[in-house]
């Protein structure tokens, strides 16, 4: 999967956020948009993901064989984790696994169960996701994005409400399950993608 970004803008009222932006973003790499609060970085990767219109430019995902993919199915294509995306909360977690994988199965097939594990909440199974903590919903999106056996993977701002121990748990994981998929990350927090080869600044696209 190949992700062209050809001289894509984006304009919030009378205000331009994002203009002037191109690049490539290449299948088994990661890369990280930095920049302070309000650069753009949220926008830009919500332009990537098709959940937000381009006002100018184009932006095209293209598969490994060569052929374009409509804008219509990105979504097939990718998992996202971001703050501003919620949980469906009046699901249990079990009930929130088994309807995610309905859409986007996990990889190697693993099991709920297995899955519960893997985000260190084995005893959350049947807890109403309303009354999880924020770093507990967090490791559920991020668990999430890491499992789904999809091309590409958009995380922002990771670490967002994780504690000492959460942010150990996602370092140790985010390279290890992201290895052949193309991750695009949000962030000012070094430490969140320090492992990160490719470092984009959205300050340049202006
Ligand atoms: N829907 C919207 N309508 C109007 N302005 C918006 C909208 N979404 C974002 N903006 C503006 O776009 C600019 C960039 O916001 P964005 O959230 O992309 O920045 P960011 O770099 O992710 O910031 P942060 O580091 O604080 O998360 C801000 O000035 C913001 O107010």
């Amino acid at each position: 999967m190949q992700i062209r970004v050809e001289n894509i803008g984006k304009k919030f009222i009378r205000e331009w956020i994002v203009r002037n932006a191109n690049f490539e973003l290449e299948a088994g790499q990661k890369y990280t948009f930095v920049g302070p609060n309000g650069s753009g970085k949220s926008t830009l990767l919500q332009l990537l993901t098709g959940m937000v219109p381009v006002t100018e430019g184009k932006i095209r995902y293209v598969n490994t064989d060569g052929r374009e993919i409509e804008e219509d199915n990105w979504y097939k294509q990718l998992v996202i984790a971001a703050p501003y995306l919620e949980l469906i909360e009046e699901f249990t977690l079990r009930e929130l696994l088994d309807f995610h994988k309905k859409f986007k199965p996990f990889k190697n097939g693993i099991s709920s169960r297995d899955f519960e594990d893997f985000i260190q909440l084995p005893h959350a199974s049947d807890k109403v996701i309303r009354h999880f903590s924020s770093g507990m919903k967090q490791r559920v999106k991020l668990g999430l994005a890491f499992m789904s056996d999809v091309p590409v993977i958009f995380l922002d701002e990771p670490t967002t409400n994780l504690d000492v121990q959460g942010i150990k748990w996602y370092l140790e994981h985010v390279t290890e399950h992201t290895r052949d998929q193309l991750l695009l990350l949000g962030s000012n927090v070094e430490q969140e993608y320090e492992f990160c080869e490719n470092i984009i600044s959205v300050s340049a696209f202006k």
